[in-house]
């Protein structure tokens, strides 16, 4: 059995926008890319499931080989270390340097991979900015930043919200080719937000409910 993320009968809008109203769905490994039109709840179904946003009702629930089923409401903390986001802002902590966040996500994952950070930093262009403070960045290399640190940690779920909006040409083609091997690998399940095309096992349509 390969990695599987379920999530049942999911409940959630903001004030006067119902986004999903009893959605469920059922990710495999690979690389699922998700579309719908602007708006429609792609950024926020995101932030849901990493635990960064609650559920008004559902449920998210991880199956992984040879490990007991998770649910993201019994235990946050375990499970924000299997389930990995990157949004289009950057790192949060932004008075740190680029290179204390790479210390910082060390500490906090178990599955941090100092190689895969530095083979980041590398194809990113980022040793210029790793002694600046993330607020000192340019938006761009913010976004950077946070990939690099998103992609450095092996977890099982890998949650990518615009990983190529306004990245450089070079840094567009190293995602994809990241996404490529994780298409192949077919260990882990990433999912993808992106206007832009990205390499990917499978497309999944959101619609806003009501839209
Ligand atoms: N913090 C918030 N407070 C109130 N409304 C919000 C908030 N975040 C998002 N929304 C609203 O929720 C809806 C869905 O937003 P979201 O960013 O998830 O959509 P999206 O599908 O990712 O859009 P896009 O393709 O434009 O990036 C929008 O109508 C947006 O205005």
């Amino acid at each position: 059995m390969s990695a599987q993320l379920l999530i049942n009968d999911l409940v959630f809008g903001w004030p006067g926008r119902p986004l999903f109203a009893g959605w469920s769905s059922h990710v495999e490994a690979g690389v699922t890319w998700l579309q719908g039109p602007n708006g429609c709840g792609k950024s926020t179904l995101l932030k849901l499931l990493a635990g960064a946003l609650p559920m008004a009702h559902g449920s998210a629930r991880l199956r992984l080989p040879g490990q007991p089923e998770m649910q993201a409401a019994d235990d946050p903390l375990a499970w924000r270390q299997q389930v990995v986001w990157s949004g289009p802002d950057g790192p949060p902590f932004t008075h740190l340097t680029a290179a204390e966040q790479g210390g910082l996500l060390q500490q906090l994952y178990p599955a941090f991979d100092a190689k895969a950070w530095h083979a980041a930093v590398d194809a990113l262009g980022l040793w210029p900015a790793l002694g600046q403070t993330v607020a000192e960045l340019s938006s761009g290399t913010r976004r950077k930043v946070g990939l690099a640190g998103a992609l450095a940690i092996a977890a099982p779920v890998l949650l990518l919200d615009e990983p190529l909006a306004a990245l450089d040409a070079a840094s567009m083609a190293y995602v994809r080719q990241v996404l490529e091997t994780e298409l192949a690998a077919a260990r882990r399940i990433v999912l993808v937000v992106s206007h832009e095309p990205v390499p990917a096992s499978r497309v999944q349509i959101i619609r806003a409910a009501g839209d």
